[in-house]
């Protein structure tokens, strides 16, 4: 049987990060930057008034006070974007807006907090050093700066930069598209009655919502039945229109295997036992005018999660550019009662991880899940993590320390 890591690895070869593509910023969405990214002009543009009072000149302030608060004729009045050249005189002062740009003349701003208010003469009642409430040119950014660099993930924050420096299009490597199709002749839409023998479909909303959490664009294809003739045609038009293709259900040993049937015939795929539980049923390869990768998840529900997880993760990543680093992992100590795994299977199992401070060594608990059945989806969602069995091992004891993969950051 083929190591999860050597899967992995054939998985990864059959990728190539997408296409950098110039996208207008809100497309760039979610997409990594394939170009580092600086600062065309110095940021703060001009100084700049960091509240609404007055621009002064800090000496004219010197000794004011409640009781004698300074004078001073305000001869004009700045907004925010004001286009006019202002200088001011010793003596003289504006009134400023927040974010406008400090007049000629001017080293500090004073709040209207400070003042009565004036407009055609105000009274500031205490003193102000220079620079007070100023933004200086170049304060968060220098002209020819780098700002972002190449290989990021464009969230809301690298927009917000990118936007900053004037950027309206970016180059990023798009969000991978991946076709999402679960074959199956007994699989009924969430939504329809059921008839006898049938299931409703649960894969292909897990897969394409999975896609869709790490920054791909799933499209969904309604499942097909065992057909050999709908499945190749399902497949050969996701492949024109797809980064990636994932299938669920037809890879195992059942005379129906629709996917194994017609994907075997092109000997681009390798299907095989990967050294997993679950998830031991997998096909990869290429299909297609373009080679478009091809991955066969096995259609029990719990086994195309973790399959997901293992395989479809690391190849997502490396598709959008981005080293294919699998979940992190913890160390943690098993809660539950003794358990058996497969001997040469590394197992993955559904737990509860918490926190928990009592033991310096290891940080968390784990709890397994009661139901570790491969079509026991229950468990799933109350699950945050995956504690791993190795291969060699085949018993489990309540206390032991197991390394658990996390399913959402914990
Ligand atoms: N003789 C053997 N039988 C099986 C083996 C084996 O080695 N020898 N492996 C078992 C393992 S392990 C798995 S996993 C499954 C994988 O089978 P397939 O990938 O061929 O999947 P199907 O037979 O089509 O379905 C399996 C199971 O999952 C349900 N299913 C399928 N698609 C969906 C879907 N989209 N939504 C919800 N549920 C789905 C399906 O109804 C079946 O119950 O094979 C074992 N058998
Ligand atoms: O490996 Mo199957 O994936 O046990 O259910």
């Amino acid at each position: 049987m083929k190591s999860v890591e050597q899967h992995i690895r054939d998985v990864l070869e059959l990728v190539h990060p997408t296409e950098p593509t110039e996208l207008d910023l809100l497309q760039a969405h979610g997409g990594v930057l394939a170009e580092p990214v600086s600062a065309p002009v110095s940021l703060p543009r001009f100084d700049n008034s960091a509240v609404d009072g007055y621009a002064v000149v800090a000496t004219d302030l010197d000794g004011a006070s409640e009781q004698d608060p300074a004078r001073l004729p305000v001869v004009a009045d700045i907004p925010a974007g004001d286009t006019a050249v202002v200088t001011l005189r010793p003596g003289q002062c504006a009134r400023i807006m927040t974010g406008a740009p400090l007049p000629g003349g001017a080293d500090a701003a004073v709040p209207v907090e400070w003042t009565d208010g004036g407009t055609g003469t105000v009274t500031v009642d205490r003193p102000v050093t220079a620079g007070n409430a100023v933004r200086r040119a170049g304060g968060d950014v220098r002209e020819g700066d780098p700002v972002l660099r190449s290989g990021v993930r464009v969230g809301p924050s690298e927009t917000a930069v990118l936007a900053a420096v004037g950027r309206g299009r970016v180059r990023v490597h798009p969000r991978p598209r991946v076709a999402v199709l679960s074959t199956g002749e007994e699989l009924v839409e969430p939504g329809a009655p059921l008839g006898r023998g049938q299931i409703w479909e649960s894969n292909s909303y897990m897969l394409a919502t999975a896609v869709r959490d790490a920054d791909g664009v799933a499209s969904r294809h309604a499942a097909t039945g065992d057909d050999p003739d709908s499945v190749r045609e399902a497949i050969e038009d996701a492949a024109a229109r797809s980064d990636l293709i994932l299938t669920t259900g037809g890879v195992s040993m059942g005379a129906y295997d629709a996917v194994k049937e017609v994907l075997s015939r092109l000997g681009t795929v390798w299907f095989g036992k990967v050294a997993v539980q679950p998830g031991m049923p997998q096909g990869a390869g290429t299909v297609g005018h373009d080679r478009t990768p091809i991955l066969t998840l096995p259609g029990n529900p719990v086994s195309a999660f973790v399959s997901f997880q293992l395989f479809v993760r690391p190849l997502l990543r490396a598709l959008r550019g981005l080293p294919p680093d699998p979940l992190p992992s913890v160390r943690a100590r098993l809660a539950a009662p003794g358990l058996t795994s497969p001997y040469g299977r590394r197992s993955y199992l559904r737990a509860v991880l918490e926190r928990d401070g009592s033991d310096p060594e290891v940080a968390h608990t784990a709890e397994l899940a009661a139901r570790q059945g491969s079509h026991q989806l229950s468990a799933l969602a109350d699950s945050n993590a995956l504690v791993v069995v190795p291969e060699e091992v085949t018993e489990l004891a309540s206390g032991d320390v197991v390394e658990a993969v996390t399913l959402d950051g914990t």
